[in-house]
């Protein structure tokens, strides 16, 4: 009996290795770590340092645009390919990665289904929610709470050093806070609060510390996913009766989604939704969406549309803060349009902005340098195969090899931005009137940005929602305060890990003086009508 089960354990094992081997040179042609062909380990450790956008520049700098970094997963930072792979009508298709994507404990939602005719469904009905068509609300509700936020920092968090009133702010706080108030506002006409309470009454921030890098967990060991359906791990996943963390956020959206369908427990009947008011989630009703899946939609609305505005806007103020002649030129700017009746009072609109070519040079340039979302949105090479060029060399991936972005080397790649990659420079994006050859650079490297939001079948529905509270919150928060760094040797902790989390962005905030003739500096700013058009499509533009 022995020698069987050694035979039969002999044999599973030579199987095992020859499958392993097999994996190892399909993509042997492509350079990577050299643990990266037998093991996952690299990729999870590398993803779990929160250094993960550095050390996967590091991989594509020295293996090439698209390179190893697990035995079946590649990362690029290849423009065209990343293009290619979210193509309408393409052949690529979503990797077992967007498993990971999927909160809630029972249901899927528009950002993990790896079924395409699913996603493409849900995403036909609730593109003209996020883009704004149906939301008449969106804009003034994005207004409203910035004046909440603008009113925190003036009773809470504004220094006067002259009346001996030292405050300092931690910018990363309030910025998550205006995000998560912002999204909660427009998607389904209630503000989570955190600007009115100046504090996170959920536990929301401390619990995406915790619950992010299980996201790492699972979408390296994606088998893992299936652990959440075994009855006795479901009582620990988040849920809609906790206190704190995502699973009370899910509880307010359920009691949001439940508001509109007053007869319905979560199962999600036909019940006769009520119509309240022309947010995003009356839209998704309009287009049929179930309760329950507006349940899991609207989980997915918080964490996907929250952290990463809020990064965004933290970072480019970070850098125009500590830039004083960007500054002063967007000031310039800002103020010379304010001059000649072309900003509204006291939010400046979203079309406004948009015509104001410095400032989208700014916000292009912050999103340059730290697009929010570090990875790894993993496609599918489909059936068949795929012959990818990695810097001008054809190379074979076979079926199923999933490819990430690593959107941190995506934007830095000179031969696109220029060689001062590095600089938070914002007119590296303005072309000079007459060069079509600036143009044409400008246009690339617009077409280039925008990948920090995906792009294609699978691009960011947010988008517009996103640009319009950096239009806003960068021009007005700007014009009326100055911001300083606490410390400019370390001005935030940070950890990447699909998102950034910056902890202790200390700064002080004190009234800025008006001062200048407005209207003098207006005529150094370009304001062309091609410059304009040069901005990312914004809202009402899907
Ligand atoms: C600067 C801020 C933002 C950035 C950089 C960003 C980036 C992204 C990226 C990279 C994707 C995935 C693309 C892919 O799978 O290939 C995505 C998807 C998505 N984002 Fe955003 N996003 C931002 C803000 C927002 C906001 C504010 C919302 C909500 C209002 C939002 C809602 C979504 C949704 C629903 C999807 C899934 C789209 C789909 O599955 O078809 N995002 N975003």
């Amino acid at each position: 009996m022995a020698p069987v089960i050694l035979y039969s354990f002999c044999f599973i094992f030579v199987l095992w290795l020859v499958k392993r081997i097999q994996v190892y040179y399909s993509l042997n042609q492509f350079g990577g770590h050299w643990s990266a062909g037998w093991t996952r380990l690299w990729q999870f450790k590398t993803q779990r340092s929160g250094q993960m956008h550095k050390l996967f520049t590091e991989l594509n700098a020295t293996y090439g645009s698209t390179a190893r970094s697990a035995p079946q997963m590649l990362i690029t930072t290849d423009v065209d390919l990343l293009r290619r792979m979210s193509a309408v009508g393409g052949s690529f298709v979503r990797g077992r990665w967007y498993t990971c994507l999927k909160l809630h404990p029972d249901l899927d939602n528009i950002t993990s289904h790896v079924d395409e005719k699913i996603h493409a469904d849900l995403r036909t009905r609730m593109t003209p929610g996020y883009a704004g068509k149906d939301n008449h609300c969106l804009e003034q509700d994005v207004d409203s709470k910035l004046l909440d936020l603008l009113r925190l920092i003036d009773s809470r968090y504004l220094a006067r050093p002259e009346e001996d009133v030292h405050r300092t702010v931690d910018l990363s706080r309030v910025t998550t806070f205006f995000t998560l108030d912002v999204i909660s506002q427009v998607a389904f006409g209630h503000a989570f609060g955190f600007l009115e309470k100046d504090e996170d009454p959920f536990g929301y921030i401390e619990n995406l510390e915790q619950f992010l890098p299980a996201l790492i967990l699972f979408g390296n060991f994606t088998e893992l996913t299936n652990i959440m359906k075994i009855p006795l791990i479901k009582p620990l996943l988040p849920k809609s009766t906790d206190k704190r963390g995502l699973g009370r956020v899910m509880g307010f959206a359920q009691d949001r989604v439940r508001e509109r369908f007053p007869s319905t427990t979560s199962g999600g009947g036909p019940a006769k939704p009520v119509v309240s008011r022309d947010d995003m989630l009356q839209s998704f009703i309009k287009r049929g969406l179930t309760a329950a899946q507006l349940e899991s939609e609207t989980l997915t609305q918080i964490t996907a549309g929250s952290d990463s505005t809020a990064s965004s806007l933290r970072m480019t103020l970070h850098f125009l803060s500590t830039n004083p002649r960007a500054l002063s030129r967007l000031i310039g700017e800002v103020e010379a349009a304010i001059a000649d009746g072309e900003v509204s009072r006291p939010v400046i609109r979203d079309v406004e902005a948009r015509r104001l070519p410095y400032l989208q040079a700014c916000i292009k340039e912050g999103l340059r340098l730290y697009p929010p979302i570090t990875g790894l949105m993993a496609k599918a090479v489909p059936p068949g195969g795929a012959w990818i060029d990695v810097d001008g060399e054809q190379k074979f991936a076979p079926e199923g090899t999933q490819i990430g972005m690593n959107s941190w080397g995506m934007m830095r790649n000179t031969k696109i931005f220029g060689e001062d990659v590095e600089l938070f420079r914002p007119e590296r994006w303005l072309a000079r009137e007459g060069w079509e050859s600036d143009r044409e650079r400008v246009k690339g490297m617009t077409e280039a940005v925008g990948m920090c939001f995906g792009s294609g079948r699978f691009g960011c529905l947010g988008r517009g929602v996103a640009l319009m509270e950096l239009n806003k919150a960068i021009v007005e928060i700007l014009l009326r305060y100055n911001l300083q760094p606490c410390s400019l040797a370390k001005p935030f902790e940070e950890t990447a890990i699909g998102f950034y989390i910056h902890r202790d962005m200390k700064f002080v905030i004190t009234e800025r003086e008006k001062h200048g003739d407005a209207s003098q500096q207006s005529q150094t700013i370009p304001r062309s009508s091609e410059l304009e058009a040069d901005a990312l499509p914004g809202a009402y533009e899907e």
